[in-house]
């Protein structure tokens, strides 16, 4: 079973290798919406896979991170996609939780999913 648990963030970010011709090379801002996906089996005694709890004490580190940050400024953040963003966070996240995938989502409409593969 996959449960998932819902997280957000405001911060500014450009694009820097688009042309400048393009709108997201200029500085803009987004309240980024970061939803954390883990997979596992149901603990037939608790009921759940892993307590919403302990996934929000892992993330919450990482996204105050990001929270109200210029994200281009962060290490490994240099180029602040939505792909980059969900990678980054992904590969922080892996080394303390078992996620199965990361969302980034920049606005309603558009977003990211990574799930560990290119
Ligand atoms: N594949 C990607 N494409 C774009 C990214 C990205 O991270 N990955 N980022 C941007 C911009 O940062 C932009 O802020 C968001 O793009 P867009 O969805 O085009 O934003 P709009 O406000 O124009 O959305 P509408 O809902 O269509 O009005 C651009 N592309
Ligand atoms: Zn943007």
């Amino acid at each position: 079973m996959e449960i998932y648990k819902e997280f957000s963030f405001d911060s500014a970010h450009r694009l820097p290798n688009l042309p400048d011709s393009h709108k997201c090379s200029r500085l803009h801002g987004h309240t980024f919406k970061v939803t954390v996906y883990v997979q596992g089996d149901v603990d037939p005694q608790l009921g759940w896979v892993l307590d919403f709890g302990d996934i929000k004490e892992c993330v919450k580190p990482i996204i105050d991170e990001l929270d109200h940050r210029y994200l281009n400024d962060i290490d490994g953040l240099e180029n602040p996609t939505s792909e980059n963003i969900s990678r980054w966070i992904f590969e922080k996240l892996i080394l303390v939780m078992p996620v199965s995938k990361i969302m980034v989502n920049e606005t309603c409409t558009s977003g990211c999913i990574y799930t560990g593969h290119p």
